[in-house]
């Protein structure tokens, strides 16, 4: 089945040049997540299920780059990676976790670079930018290697703000009390614009709870298909339908004693809007074509970035399941309202970026930041671990200027840190000494803090403090 989706609209992330995708892969669920990912950042795709279908969609949509599944229902991916390297297009590989030797093999067949399985959709989107933007930039396994231990590494979620720290203290009182008792523990709703961090925080929650080596299992219910999400989810005896050829467990039933994360939650049709409020009220799944009814263990955390109130009030969420869900609710605030927030991050992706590439360290210019700190950022935090990610990897100087970052001009300061620098006039150092008084009001006065709020040494600090007099 070939199926072709047309670019997207939506580009809360600015790419330089829009490019045509093709993802060959036949597990429907992780391509429709792919593939709606991809268009969200504004690129063309188009997906194709097996050799044969690929073969068809290189001559019709002419791809620029193509992500190859290896294991594909008529043959190896590899076999199509020499004919595809002839055409000129760049092929990325997806290999089974641990399989080293189809990634060695094909980035000898001319791949210009790999991914294990399971892949992180953010990973797979920087590496997609790096190689559309930087072909003289060494591609090598060495840097995948390194990038593979990076993914595994533990979840961060990084922000001082007032809501950042009601949002850890909330997960440490759920941990707590996952700790104290084995009853069902409370649903929790995540609400707040796309790329606020809804999906880290549902991970940072499950990580903190005792249940953190049980699955967490992520359904995006925008991404299943209406045809497919009733199965998916519930799971079906063998026979239950037409193309039901064995009996499965539902995603609900993987989550065991883990986490099962039902992120947009918003997009769930309403027919199975109440058969998923039976499963949070009764705790119990019965797969389609079963008369059985299972037990389920998981805890349910729930994400959306639409007004589920106003949606009930409308009729297009069901309301007793909008109270099922929100037994506590966490609100991500956009990050144009969490200012104090924004360097601590920008300074985080630098961080990881330079770690991740093994690249030397970087600084940010005074103009930089305050660059980073005016800017609304529409995308919230996914744009901004682009932004900086990619001013990173295309930097060859020590100095991040606010040029390298390519973020719009801003027309206006806010208020805050911003606003001391247009009382300054934004000259060079007007500039620089407002981050530094910034910094220090964000760490309380502590020097130590405050350098690494801006990502310098202790010693930068204190000599940039002493050449505007600044003491504390
Ligand atoms: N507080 C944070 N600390 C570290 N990384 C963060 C934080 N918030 C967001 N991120 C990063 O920003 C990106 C987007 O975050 P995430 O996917 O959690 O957003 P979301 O609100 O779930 O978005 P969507 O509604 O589009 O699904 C991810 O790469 C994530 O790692």
């Amino acid at each position: 089945m070939l199926s072709q989706i047309s670019s997207s609209i939506d580009k809360p992330i600015r790419l330089v040049s829009k490019k045509k995708i093709l993802l060959v892969e036949d597990e429907v669920l992780f391509a429709r997540a792919v593939v709606k990912r991809l268009q969200k950042a504004g690129f063309e795709c188009e997906h194709a299920e097996s050799l044969h279908d690929a073969r068809l969609l290189i001559k019709q949509f002419e791809p620029d780059m193509v992500l190859l599944d290896m294991r594909l229902p008529d043959g190896n991916g590899i076999d199509l990676l020499p004919e595809f390297v002839a055409k000129n297009i760049n092929i990325i590989v997806m290999t089974a976790y641990g399989d080293v030797t189809d990634a060695v093999n094909a980035i000898k067949l001319g791949a210009i670079d790999y991914l294990k399985k399971p892949i992180d959709l953010e990973e797979l989107l920087l590496i997609i930018q790096k190689n559309e933007k930087t072909t003289e930039l060494q591609t090598s396994l060495d840097y995948s290697r390194q990038r593979d231990t990076l993914a595994n590494e533990s979840v961060q979620l990084i922000g001082e703000s007032a809501a950042m720290q009601s949002v850890r203290q909330q997960i440490t009182r759920i941990a707590q009390l996952s700790a104290l008792s084995d009853a069902v523990q409370p649903t929790v709703l995540i609400t707040g614009e796309t790329g606020t961090g809804k999906d880290v925080v549902a991970r940072y929650l499950h990580a903190s709870c005792v249940n953190h080596d049980k699955p967490f299992v992520h359904v995006d219910c925008a991404s299943l298909p209406a045809e497919l999400i009733e199965s998916e989810l519930f799971g079906n005896e063998k026979g239950a339908f037409t193309n039901a050829v064995a009996s499965r467990p539902g995603l609900i039933e993987s989550a065991e004693d883990g986490t099962l994360f039902l992120d947009e939650i918003g997009e769930l049709p309403l027919g199975l809007q109440a058969k998923l409020l039976n499963v949070l009220e009764r705790r119990m799944v019965r797969r389609l074509g079963s008369t059985k009814e299972r037990p389920v263990h998981a805890r349910i955390i729930a994400a959306t970035n639409r007004d589920l109130y106003q949606m009930s009030n409308e009729g297009r969420f069901r309301s007793d399941l909008y109270y099922r869900l929100n037994v506590i609710t966490m609100q991500m605030p956009p990050l144009r309202d969490r200012s104090q927030d924004v360097i601590l991050l920008a300074n985080y992706f630098r961080q990881m970026t330079e770690k991740r590439y093994a690249l030397p360290h970087h600084e940010f210019s005074p103009t930089a930041l305050i660059a980073i700190q005016q800017y609304r950022w529409p995308g919230n935090v996914r744009e901004m671990r682009h932004q900086i990610s990619r001013a990173v990897l295309m930097c060859t100087q020590p100095v991040i200027s606010e040029h390298d970052l390519g973020l719009p001009q801003v027309g206006h300061l806010p208020a805050g840190p911003a606003a001391a620098a247009n009382e300054a006039q934004l000259t060079l150092d007007g500039a620089e000494k407002a981050m530094l008084l910034s910094a220090l009001e964000q760490a309380r006065n502590n020097v130590s803090k405050a350098a690494r709020i801006l990502g310098i040494t202790r010693m930068t600090m204190r000599y940039r403090m002493d050449k505007h007099g600044i003491s504390v």
